[in-house]
């Protein structure tokens, strides 16, 4: 048994720790503050002393989160067709600084769009989004595409086609739908695009339900 199935089902299953809403304000408060902190620790130009200082104060908030940690990060039923969401996604989570976070919705059409905008935290080539973090994102939207067609899957292949570089700090769109299924197989596409409503990335993958 390779797990990928039970990880699989983990993602809907209700055995986590569902916050409400109100529980999680706070929380997402202070995710966003960390955000705005990994902005500020790559380009402060404070003097060696308060860097210090400040690394000082860090840990020490640090270890007083960890007083009370949960196992694993907690989810949510939020927006309207109450679907578990993962608050701690590197992509999504509200409560993840790493995250940027991009709010993925379900259309009638059951294809899923955000519109979502990258600091220069997510920089590869200079004033550009790394490849690899858009390749996090398009993974996400696809394998979210094909839950929001009731067939969800791990993902057994990425195509990604980088057409022309992705700018940060500009608005961008992301769209995925579903294509095809076939039994436990499912194909998705999607596309980035920048403020110019030009494409930069076109990508599709194949999703599959694992066997066990
Ligand atoms: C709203 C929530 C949204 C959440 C979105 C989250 C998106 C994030 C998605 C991810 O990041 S998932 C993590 C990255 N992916 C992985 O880690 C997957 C690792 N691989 C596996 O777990 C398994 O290899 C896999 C589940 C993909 C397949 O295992 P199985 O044991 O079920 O496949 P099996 O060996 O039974 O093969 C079934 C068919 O698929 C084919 N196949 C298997 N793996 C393949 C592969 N990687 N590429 C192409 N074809 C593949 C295989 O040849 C065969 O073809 P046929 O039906 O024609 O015989």
């Amino acid at each position: 048994m390779s797990g990928a199935r039970a990880a699989m089902e983990g993602v809907f299953a209700g055995d986590r720790r569902e916050l409400s809403e109100l529980e999680i304000a706070p929380q997402a408060a202070l995710a966003d503050e960390v955000r705005a902190l990994i902005e500020a620790v790559i380009h402060t130009e404070v003097p060696e002393t308060e860097l210090r200082e400040a690394a000082a104060a860090v840990a020490a908030l640090t270890e007083r989160l960890n007083t009370a940690r949960r196992n694993r990060p907690p989810a949510a039923r939020l927006g309207v067709n109450g679907m578990v969401k993962a608050l701690g996604s590197p992509v999504t989570g509200v409560l993840n600084a790493i995250a940027p976070p991009i709010d993925v919705v379900t259309l009638e059409d059951g294809s899923v769009h955000a519109e979502f905008t990258l600091t220069d935290v997510y920089e590869g080539p200079p004033t550009f989004v790394h490849g690899g973090v858009s390749a996090l994102i398009l993974d996400h939207v696809l394998g979210a595409a094909a839950a929001a067609n009731g067939t969800p899957g791990m993902t057994a292949t990425l195509d990604l086609r980088y057409r022309r570089p992705t700018p940060h700090g500009v608005p961008l769109v992301v769209t995925a739908r579903t294509v095809r299924n076939e039994g436990r197989k499912t194909w998705a596409d999607a596309t980035i695009t920048g403020p110019d409503g030009r494409v930069t990335i076109e990508a599709t993958a194949m999703f599959i339900f694992p066997a066990t």
